[in-house]
């Protein structure tokens, strides 16, 4: 049997390896099924923060389309290097930026846009049932959601396997209010 890993860094190698190994089919249903739940979490003139999954991450860049459609404001963020994130709305293009990322061009709105989102979902490599979150390990989110909304809902996206009993846990870590899963949908964290 293979060790439960302890250190944020020993969690983030195992994650990444397993992330590898999910079959593309796995990968497109789990991203219909977030997709959905998405939808269903927001309506016409609200504002969500979301993100353009890349390499093996969960869900699928389609859903900003689908969104917009539905009249609602989608921000996407811009990597400015170790500071908070930028932040420029979702028009329907889309141009590559560092980490393989997929970046929207338009104008930058700066760090404290998040602040009119009702919804942020967030990428991450794990989160547990306290909505303790982990990410890339570059701590860009937890450096920009001081900006957003006290009322926002902070929704970690992961895998069903990622939605865990309980990581480690540092002090400038920001818990998420709810984490999204493909067969879990939308639930809410544990308040300790
Ligand atoms: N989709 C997405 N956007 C995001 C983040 C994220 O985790 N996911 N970030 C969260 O803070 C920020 C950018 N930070 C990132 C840091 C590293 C990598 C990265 O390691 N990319 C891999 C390719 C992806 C993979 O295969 O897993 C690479 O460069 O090889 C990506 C984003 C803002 N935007
Ligand atoms: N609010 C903050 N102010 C200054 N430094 C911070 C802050 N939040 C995190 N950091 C620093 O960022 C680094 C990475 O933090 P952590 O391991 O929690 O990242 P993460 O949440 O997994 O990554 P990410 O948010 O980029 O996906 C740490 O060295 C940490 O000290």
């Amino acid at each position: 049997m293979t060790a439960v890993p302890t250190t944020k860094d020993e969690w983030r190698k195992r994650l990444l390896a397993d992330r590898r190994t999910v079959p593309a089919h796995v990968r497109a249903a789990e991203a219909a099924a977030l997709s959905a739940s998405i939808l269903e979490l927001v309506g016409a003139g609200q504002t969500v923060c979301a993100y353009v999954p890349v390499g093996t991450e969960p869900g699928a860049k389609g859903v900003l389309d689908e969104l917009a459609r539905k009249r609602v404001q989608v921000l996407l963020p811009v990597v400015t290097g170790p500071s908070p994130l930028d932040w420029a709305a979702y028009d329907g293009t889309l141009q590559p930026g560092p980490h393989k990322l997929l970046q929207p061009p338009g104008e930058r709105l700066g760090p404290a846009a998040i602040g009119a989102a009702s919804v942020i979902l967030i990428p991450a490599l794990a989160v547990d049932k306290a909505g303790v979150r982990l990410g890339r390990g570059a701590g860009h989110y937890d450096r920009s959601l001081v900006y957003a909304a006290e009322s926002a809902a902070l929704v970690g996206v992961v895998r069903d396997q990622e939605f865990l009993e309980r990581l480690p846990a540092d002090r400038h870590d920001v818990r998420m209010t709810a984490i999204l899963t493909p067969a879990g949908g939308v639930v809410e964290a544990t308040n300790p």
